[in-house]
């Protein structure tokens, strides 16, 4: 564990009305504690979970499009209207780590093309398993930079890895998760609506609804309930929701 905790600077807000503070999570937000290595952000489509992970992300000094602290470059970089508005209690502080945004990746793997063009930045891909990661699918670049670019006592914030994952590859990443956890003491916040890698054992999961952060069991989460009621009653379901009347 390294990253301890998240406080809102409420006394600094300017306009506790506009966007980013008027997210109902984020209005109710003083501070976050994070007790466990893997921590995951779950939550209705706009209840604030990539808003906060990119404010972390940005405090963290990690690139905002994507990126770990040298991926210096201005494509799609965005400002975290959030950012100065956070503190981050460590312990101890670590600066390793990588922002994973599933939209600006392809950003990110054109990035690394251009660096393999320069003698002084070549690396053949080391940390992409020897491949561009142009030239792998979208699941396979990112399993690529989980297995060989993340590594030891670092933070990773992860916004919905699963986007490129089929199903097997979302339970190929629960075991690098594990690995990565328990032998290179990484730490892990990941925004998610996967009901698979929520299933990630003792994680904890902090739910973005209802207007406050709160930790909540997996079976009591909506992505497991509704998930697991659709895949048991599954007619049913499409019967009711596909009527005309
Ligand atoms: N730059 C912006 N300016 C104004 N509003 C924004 C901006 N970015 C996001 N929002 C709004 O803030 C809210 C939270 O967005 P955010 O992207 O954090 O949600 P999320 O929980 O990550 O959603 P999803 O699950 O769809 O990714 C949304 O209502 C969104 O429309």
């Amino acid at each position: 564990m390294f990253l301890k905790k998240i406080t809102l600077l409420k006394d600094d807000i300017p306009q506790v009305n506009s966007y980013p503070f008027s997210i109902p999570a984020i209005k109710g937000l003083r501070e976050l504690e994070l007790t466990n290595k893997v921590t995951f952000f779950i939550g209705e489509n706009g209840s604030g979970k990539s808003t906060l992970l990119e404010a972390v992300a940005d405090k963290c000094g990690f690139h905002t499009a994507g990126g770990g602290k040298n991926n210096y470059y201005d494509v799609h970089s965005s400002h975290s209207d959030l950012g100065d508005y956070i503190r981050l209690s460590w312990m101890p502080k670590i600066t390793n780590g990588f922002f994973l945004r599933a939209e600006s990746f392809y950003h990110f793997a054109t990035l690394q093309d251009e660096l393999e063009k320069d003698p002084f930045t070549r690396t053949n891909y080391r940390a992409y398993g020897g491949k561009s990661l142009l030239q792998q699918s979208h699941g396979e670049s990112f399993l690529s930079l989980f297995q060989h670019r993340f590594n030891g006592q670092a933070i990773y914030l992860l916004d919905e890895p699963e986007a490129a994952l089929s199903p097997q590859r979302q339970l190929t990443f629960i075991r690098i998760l594990h690995d990565l956890v328990e032998y290179e003491d990484c730490q892990f916040i990941i925004a998610t609506h996967s009901p698979i890698l929520l299933g990630y054992p003792n994680a904890s999961i902090l739910n973005f609804d209802g207007g406050t952060i709160a930790e909540i069991q997996y079976e009591q989460t909506d992505n497991y309930r509704l998930t697991k009621y659709f895949l048991q009653h599954r007619e049913k379901m499409l019967n009711e929701l596909l009527r005309d009347d």
